[in-house]
């Protein structure tokens, strides 16, 4: 597997990547250059600066997976990679704190006009009253976007004995209370505050929240601080008002277009603080980030599911120790139904009991998609796909839950539906072990790790026997054999554990034995 880094992403990550993968560094790619290399990788590592843009990805023949280190995905087309089945993860947390503090510094070298000062005394000046500022405490910070480091910047504010009030349509009251602070609407904030500092992501919603409307409902003399995306202020709208007086100050450290167009008007006033977008740009951060990523771009590439992808389903991180001993365990399960399948498949339903029915089990039926489509689709399926790649082909999804679980701690059942009927795989774990403990009705203890041969058959002497000597003497050596229960039918099953691969023609003539219904060889070592 061959990983591609663009952008300053730091050497720790970069190493934990180079353990597994073919890893190449290749920074300030134009999109030419990015667009003619793109098909050799599989993974693709990114910050802010390299644009995955639609073309990129239908250039990306063999990507399965984009790693942003860091928290904005706006530089990605995440709809033309989840179309792909291109998984895109970020890095949420690595870099919260060093954003937090940059705010935090930002609205404090604003209040006390630290750059200005000392770009002035750089210049020989000694201007004591020219630079008089204002204090924090006491005055009210307006909040807008109360996630990891709104959250933050609000708790280091009730600190500084500022009033924090906050708007966020997402959050509740109970989060906000706990932080000490309230939450408002837009335009209390906008009536209220002294200062007001934006911590959401760019989308439709956000675009220019702060535009000529929003700045006339404000408190004469605010100051605004901007670490979140550019375009959320208009930025010609906020240099009139920083020019006629209408806002005080302006911290700003992302842009409309980066890097900045040396004709933007911001960069021409005083009453300005400005940064070339270093929110994250911590050495800590950039760490945490990298090496955040390169977790989430190994487990990617080995198929397994990842936590911080976008453009998947989160799963919180309490739900996934419970769950993820089942990943492999459902993945073969969905592998084994869809070999049983005699036709296509019109319905899955994925029932789970037990201790298990307790958490959201939605990424362990996306396992079983993934197991049973990839058997059968030329496309690589995963995570990101499984789900709408099962839409497309109008297969119908049901989760059921029961807490019951009979005889187990947990039990995973994958029914399957075809228009001739249907197939049933029951699963459990013993202790770490992958177990399959039914295959339609019959109770067997199979290990979904190995290459099995399943031959449901009628029950009565000499059937068995007849499939030993067949496949010793086309050379296949059985190492392990299960036989369920017979049911009320006369008929069983036999699951054979098999050292080679089994030519179609063998598995043929086991078909045609008297008494065998059928032979489906599944090799769960291609999984
Ligand atoms: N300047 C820099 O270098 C950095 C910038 N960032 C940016 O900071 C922003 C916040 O990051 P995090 O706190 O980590 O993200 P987060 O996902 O934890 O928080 C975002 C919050 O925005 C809220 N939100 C969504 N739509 C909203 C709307 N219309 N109005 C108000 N709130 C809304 C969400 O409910 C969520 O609570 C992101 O845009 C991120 O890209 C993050 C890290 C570094
Ligand atoms: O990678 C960077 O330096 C930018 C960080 C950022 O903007 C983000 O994480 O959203």
């Amino acid at each position: 597997m061959k990983v591609l880094v663009c952008d300053g992403v730091s050497e720790q990550g970069v190493a934990m990547l180079s353990k597994e993968f073919a890893v190449e560094v290749k920074k300030k790619l134009s999109p030419e250059e990015l667009l003619a290399i793109i098909p050799a990788y599989d993974a693709l590592v990114v910050r802010s600066e390299t644009k995955v843009t639609k073309a990129v990805l239908q250039a990306a023949e063999r990507l399965k997976v984009i790693g942003r280190a860091g928290v904005g995905v706006d530089n990605i087309d995440v709809e033309a990679a989840t179309q792909k089945g291109v998984i895109v993860l970020n890095a949420p947390e690595g870099n919260t704190i060093a954003a937090t503090e940059h705010t935090v510094a930002m609205m404090l070298s604003l209040a006390r006009n630290i750059p200005a000062a000392h770009a002035s005394m750089k210049n020989r000046e000694w201007q004591r009253s020219k630079y008089v500022g204002v204090e924090m405490r006491g005055k009210t910070l307006g909040v807008v976007g109360l996630g990891r480091i709104g959250s933050g910047v609000a708790k280091r504010a009730v600190a500084l004995e500022m009033k924090v009030i906050a708007y966020d349509p997402y959050i509740n009251a109970e989060h906000a209370k706990n932080l000490g602070i309230e939450l408002a609407s837009v335009d209390d904030i906008l009536a209220q505050a002294d200062f007001i500092t934006f911590h959401m992501p760019l989308t439709a919603q956000t675009k220019y929240l702060v535009n000529k409307e929003a700045l006339a409902k404000m408190k004469p003399g605010v100051r605004l601080i901007n670490c979140a995306r550019g375009g959320i202020i208009d930025e010609l709208a906020l240099a009139e008002a920083l020019q006629n007086g209408a806002v005080a100050g302006a911290a700003i450290d992302v842009f409309e277009q980066e890097p900045v167009d040396p004709g933007s008007p911001l960069l021409g006033l005083d009453n300005i603080v400005l940064t070339p977008h270093l929110g994250a740009s911590t050495a800590e951060a950039q760490v945490g980030v990298a090496v955040d990523v390169a977790y989430g771009i190994i487990a990617a590439l080995r198929g397994e599911p990842v936590t911080t992808a976008v453009n998947m389903a989160p799963v919180a991180p309490h739900v996934l120790k419970l769950i993820k001993p089942y990943f492999n365990l459902a993945e073969r399960m969905g592998c084994t139904a869809v070999n049983l399948a005699d036709g296509p498949i019109t319905g899955i339903d994925v029932e789970y009991h037990g201790d298990i029915t307790e958490v959201d089990t939605k990424m362990l039926t996306t396992a079983v998609l993934k197991g049973l489509l990839n058997p059968i689709l030329q496309e690589a399926v995963n995570y990101v796909n499984a789900p709408g790649l099962a839409k497309a082909r109008n297969i119908r999804v049901k989760e059921v839950k029961n807490k019951e679980a009979a005889n187990f701690a947990n039990l995973l059942t994958v029914k399957v539906t075809t228009a001739q009927g249907g197939h049933l795989v029951q699963g459990t774990l013993f202790g770490e072990e992958e177990r399959i403990v039914n295959i339609d009705g019959h109770r067997v203890d199979v290990d979904p790790r190995a290459r099995i041969v399943i031959c449901p058959h009628i029950n009565r002497p000499g059937v068995i026997g007849t499939v030993g000597t067949l496949l010793g003497e086309a050379g296949i050596n059985i190492s392990g054999m299960q036989v369920g229960k017979t049911d009320v039918s006369g008929t069983n099953i036999m699951v054979l554990t098999v050292d080679n691969d089994i030519p179609a023609a063998v598995l043929e003539k086991v078909t045609a034995i008297d008494g065998i219904f059928g032979a489906k060889l599944i090799n769960f070592n291609t999984i």
